[in-house]
């Protein structure tokens, strides 16, 4: 066992769901990796650390954090960080160091009573001091404030922020109910506000706590996709976080909800409870949908003979579903059309498209994903968006949650179009939908296009399920697989694996193949195998475009340790080939990479070949995949290639955007198709190994599936029905509104 008491110097990586973290530490002059779990921490805090030294094969030496504890700083090096966190300008961190060795505890005295003696460091002109003494007296009070949070190991970033929103009132803030960090102030959780009230001798089962933990659990709950939790289940997780009996908790639930902080409702004779904002996300969202829903007064047999025209002139002819869904298009505020692959979806929104053109209407195309407006662009020959700038999303960079980030698009500034057709739909999460809604108003008809049956959205809710199942709108679903489509063994075979038959494996097939192997490496040689030499030929596609798919992150066939085999194989080091380690992870010039998060204001150029710019946008998607070009140690940039040419540079610290994407999880793969995918098929969580994963994954290969491994196990997830259980309530909103408002 081991102690290190020192200053962080960098966090390598940090998964802010569960504080797992990667840092590096200095203490007298010797750097340690640290890796642990730590609820809150940031560079430049100082720790004291207690766990075993280990050497890990790839990464070395290093300490498994057991124990810790942030260390109120001895007050120069606060006075120093202070200074030197570019609060009072002219100081940077160089000349905060001198001036505090100069007058060590002294400094701020000085500063205030004596600025003239700031020249006495080197650097510092007269004039200078007499106006950085000025700032100080300024900035007194937001010193104070700065010095007495970070006795609470608050971080000086976020000591700004917690100074910025309350002003003197932060005193009493910390002291009363630090809990109102985690309400009030973005980067600031339960967890983190407990560590405090922790620290000011705050009490277990304090209101104020309880209240704090009840809500973060209902904030976790939607991290899982849920709205709601039912009671029962609040009460024991919140209980287990909070370590305090259920009673305690049951008590406060009805006095949240007097205060609105909680909606308690009924679902099929349970009691179920929303964080209200949920609550009046679904209701708004129900009650928005009914608005959209009337009907038009065209003749149906109008439409039908402008149809058949459309027909003749693009020698296609629809069968009976896709002239309803024509039909309910042309007649209806709001149409849902959903299908599997190959049942016709793109050809409908095809024709709805030349219906809509010939009346000279406004069409606006959207898809929630960069790779599926794409998908949808090449499919109909008219240009689509993502949702997020269909909306005209603005606001700070990168992160969604950062406050001011807003649609320009909404019930004040409604698109202006006739009819909106979005694409993907099941991948749209209760939030976007209520954004999109806002923006769309009755008038407008709104077109929801998407399978049912693939994955529901990452965030919360259930959205197209939900819309389907209420039974109060018009949804035509498409169910025939037509001739060509039928001829596929990938779209034959999803439909198979979607009704939960059995699906033939040993049959001579085209593009369905199923290799057997009963050992993870095996199966690991074999995909490489496939994606170096076989597939690319074979579906006439570069090895890059290959996508190997798996259900899970962690362990043998996990996203993280593919990558690493894959990496060794498909990119090798090489002297002529630069690299750069974040977050664990090295990247090597040469790497396929994803990107892991919206960043809707990051910079993309095209350039030619002379290495002229030619064309220029911004936004850089969740999903999107590229490949590393370049990595500039001096400029500490790495240039990333992406779709049509598009470059992109990253800082190094913007780095934690990228993964890399040799391997990505099925999740992730959701909205995308590529030409060729490979699939390990090998035994995992019941919970995730599902038919729905497995129905997805299928889906995203447009000419060639590959599974490698186990056919058992494949049978298991077409059998698997179970689907993780989400709560969600907006079927029941949208049937409440049908109920008590009277329909003409
Ligand atoms: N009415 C029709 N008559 C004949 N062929 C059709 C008809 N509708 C669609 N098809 C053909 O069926 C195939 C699948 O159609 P389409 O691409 O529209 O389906 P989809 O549901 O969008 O499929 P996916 O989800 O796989 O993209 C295409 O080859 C298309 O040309």
């Amino acid at each position: 066992m081991a102690t290190v008491c020192g200053f962080v110097e960098r966090i390598k990586y940090r998964n802010e769901e569960n504080g797992y973290t990667v840092l590096s530490l200095t203490d007298e002059g010797e750097e340690y990796t640290l890796v642990g779990n730590f609820h809150y921490i940031s560079e430049g805090e100082m720790v004291e650390a207690t766990g075993p030294m280990t050497e890990h094969p790839v990464y070395g030496e290093q300490m498994t954090v057991e124990t810790y504890e942030i260390k109120a700083p001895e007050d120069t090096a606060a006075m120093e960080r202070y200074l030197g966190s570019g609060a009072v300008k002219g100081i940077g961190a160089a000349l905060a160091a001198r001036i505090v060795r100069r007058f060590k505890a002294d400094t701020f005295r000085i500063m205030e009573e004596e600025p003239e003696r700031l020249s006495e460091v080197k650097g510092i002109s007269e004039k200078m001091a007499m106006a950085i003494s000025e700032q100080v007296e300024e900035k007194k009070e937001m010193r104070q404030a700065m010095m007495f949070l970070q006795e609470y190991g608050i971080s000086m970033s976020l000591a700004v922020k917690i100074y910025q929103e309350y002003g003197p009132r932060l005193y009493t803030v910390i002291k009363e109910n630090p809990y109102q960090l985690a309400d009030d102030i973005a980067g600031v959780g339960f967890k983190m506000a407990d560590e405090i009230a922790k620290r000011v001798g705050i009490f277990t089962d304090s209101d104020f706590r309880i209240k704090s933990g009840v809500l973060y659990t209902l904030l976790q709950a939607t991290g899982n996709g849920h709205t709601y939790l039912p009671e029962t289940d609040l009460l024991s997780q919140a209980s287990e976080l909070l370590r305090v009996e259920t009673e305690s908790i049951e008590k406060h639930l009805m006095d949240m909800q007097i205060d609105k902080r909680l909606v308690i409702r009924e679902s099929e004779g349970v009691r179920v409870v929303y964080a209200s904002q949920y609550y009046y996300m679904e209701m708004g969202v129900a009650r928005m949908l009914h608005d959209l829903n009337i009907r038009g007064r065209e003749p149906e047999e109008k439409i039908r003979k402008k149809l058949l025209q459309i027909q003749k002139e693009e020698s296609i002819e629809l069968d009976e579903k896709q002239v309803q869904a024509v039909v309910e298009a042309v007649n209806s505020g709001l149409l849902i059309i959903t299908g599997g692959p190959g049942t016709g979806k793109t050809t409908t929104i095809n024709t709805i498209i030349r219906y809509f053109e010939s009346e000279e209407m406004e069409i606006l195309l959207a898809a929630p994903t960069g790779r599926a407006a794409k998908r949808m662009t090449e499919a109909t020959g008219y240009e689509a968006r993502t949702i997020h700038r269909l909306l005209e999303i603005s606001g700070m960079p990168g992160d969604e949650r950062s406050i001011g980030m807003h649609f320009e698009r909404n019930e004040e500034n409604p698109l202006d179009a006739d009819a909106v057709i979005i694409d993907e739909t099941s991948m749209v999460d209760i939030h976007l939908m209520q954004s999109l809604l806002k923006a769309v108003n009755p008038g407008t008809r709104l077109i929801l296009v998407g399978d049912v049956n693939q994955l529901p959205s990452v965030g919360p809710g259930n959205v197209l399920k939900d819309v389907i199942e209420a039974g109060c709108f018009n949804v035509v679903m498409l169910t025939r697989i037509f001739r060509q489509a039928s001829q596929s063994d990938i779209v034959v075979n999803a439909h198979k694996i979607n009704a939960g038959e059995s699906v033939p494996l040993g049959k001579k097939s085209n593009d369905f193949l199923f290799i057997k192997r009963d050992d993870p490496n095996m199966i690991i040689n074999a995909m490489i195998t496939l994606v170096q030499k076989k597939l690319p030929g074979y579906v006439g596609a570069d090895p890059y475009d290959i996508q190997i798919m798996t259900p899970m992150r962690k362990g043998a066939l996990g996203v993280e340790r593919l990558n690493t085999i894959l990496q060794e194989y498909l990119n090798p080091p090489d002297k002529s080939k630069l690299e750069k380690e974040s977050g664990g992870v090295t990247f090597r010039v040469g790497d396929k990479v994803m990107q892991i998060k919206n960043n809707y204001n990051i910079e993309w150029e095209v350039r030619n070949k002379y290495g002229i710019p030619v064309d220029k946008g911004t936004g850089i998607y969740n999903g999107d995949i590229g490949i590393i070009r370049e990595i500039n140690l001096f400029a500490e940039l790495v240039t990333v290639e992406f779709d049509e040419g598009r470059m992109v540079e990253y800082s190094f610290k913007q780095m934690e955007e990228l993964e890399l994407a040799y391997a990505i999880t099925i999740h992730k793969s959701q909205g995308s198709e590529y030409p060729a995918v490979v699939i390990p098929i090998f035994s995992g969580p019941k919970m995730l190994m599902t038919r729905n994963l497995i129905y997805t994954a299928v889906t995203r290969a447009r000419a060639c599936v590959c599974l490698v491994g186990v056919p058992e196990v494949f049978q298991a997830m077409v059998d698997n029905e179970m689907e993780q259980r989400r709560y969600s309530g907006l079927r029941e909103r949208i049937c409440e509104i049908y109920d008590t408002v009277p329909q003409d």
